[in-house]
């Protein structure tokens, strides 16, 4: 496995990319050009400055996170097309610049739904969690406000408010679009652009809906095995492949997160993998946990075993942490707890690759 650590540019993160380079064997950023909307193509000058940066800092720019697909593409209105294009002429832009790996998602509106950013634990971390009862009493407006209200003045990829303020005419387009038909999209999607990925040797990884459920009557096709399959099954190419975030698929306490990495990671279609770990209040809902798996409702031994089992060779990075001794700044993306998250995830894995060949 690689190691990564994502990073949201000198301009929008607070860490730096020196501190990252001192996090023990990480060898990658994981990053993306926030300045470029959202179906336009992106740009080599501004790849390449971002490559030189990182590698500059001695490490390495292998895995982007995100390039965002355009809500046209998931609604799938005519003017879909011309940002098929645009999609592939960034997905050739990146191979120049040696990028292996995709993320992207597949929700609709929103990415991820929290309803805290900030929850005071006993220790007194705080992290994001998520109660469905908020859920179901709130609309999609309020919603965006507090998250906007709670990110410590950064803008939470995804909620945009930009975006936000469209919300009511975007949730219109999605009106008859319902998982049959956000598949398909999906499915169009990928019959134009896996081509070009397999020329360019980018492998494209789809990360999970988070939380894997419908929210505010919107369809969700990326939460669980049956999902999961089915769409490695719509183009049948390594190229078309997985993000295997253990915290967005383990949300669910009905999926069985190392089986599903025993089936997927051990078929070559997970390039890229977010290890972290939630815990489960019951009622649907949940809370972000130390990566420690004595401090939340997954077994993060079972999941880097898996993850060694197969022989998976993909990049790997820390999801979400908490914010401790202190620290402000991006939900979820602070540097102590990822960094903990990963001395921990290093210490499991060599644990296990040495017991395997003695
Ligand atoms: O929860 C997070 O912060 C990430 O795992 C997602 O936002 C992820 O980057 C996107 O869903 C991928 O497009
Ligand atoms: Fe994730």
């Amino acid at each position: 496995m690689q190691m990564t650590f994502r990073w949201f540019g000198p301009d929008d993160d607070k860490i730096t990319l020196g501190q990252v380079r001192q996090i023990p064997g990480v060898e990658g950023v994981v990053g993306a050009l926030y300045d470029v909307p959202v179906g336009e193509v992106w740009p080599k000058a501004k790849i390449a400055q971002l490559k030189a940066q990182i590698e500059e800092a001695g490490m390495s720019l292998e895995v982007i996170e995100s390039v965002n697909i355009h809500d046209d593409i998931k609604i799938g209105l005519p003017s879909r097309d011309a940002y098929i294009e645009n999609y592939k002429e960034t997905i050739r832009n990146l191979s120049e610049f040696g990028i292996k790996v995709i993320c992207y998602n597949f929700m609709p509106v929103f990415d991820w739904v929290r309803t805290e950013l900030a929850r005071t634990l006993p220790d007194g971390s705080t992290t994001m969690a998520y109660d469905q009862s908020i859920v179901d009493t709130m609309d999609p407006e309020g919603m965006a406000a507090s998250v906007e209200g709670d990110s410590n003045g950064y803008v939470m990829p995804g909620w945009e408010p930009e975006r936000m303020k469209g919300l009511k005419a975007l949730f219109a387009q999605y009106a008859d679009v319902d998982e049959k038909k956000l598949s398909d999209n999906l499915r169009y999607f990928l019959e134009a652009i896996i081509p070009t990925c397999e020329k360019y040797d980018i492998k494209m990884a789809i990360h999970p809906d988070d939380p894997p459920r419908p929210i505010f009557g919107l369809p969700r096709i990326v939460k669980n095995f049956d999902d999961l399959k089915a769409i490695v099954e719509m183009v049948d190419s390594p190229h078309n492949a997985l993000t295997l975030c253990t915290g967005s698929l383990g949300e669910n306490p009905e999926n069985d997160v190392p089986a599903l990495i025993r089936y997927f990671a051990g078929r070559d279609r997970v390039p890229f993998a977010h290890v972290r770990n939630i815990k489960h209040l019951g009622n649907d809902n949940f809370e972000e946990a130390a990566h420690l798996s004595e401090m939340g409702s997954l077994d993060i031994y079972e999941i880097m075993k898996a993850f060694h089992d197969v022989g998976f060779d993909g990049y790997i990075r820390p999801d979400h942490g908490r914010m401790i001794w202190g620290e402000t700044g991006r939900p979820g993306y602070g540097l102590y707890d990822r960094a903990l998250g990963i001395a921990y995830l290093n210490g499991l894995w060599e644990a296990i690759d040495k017991a395997s060949r003695a």
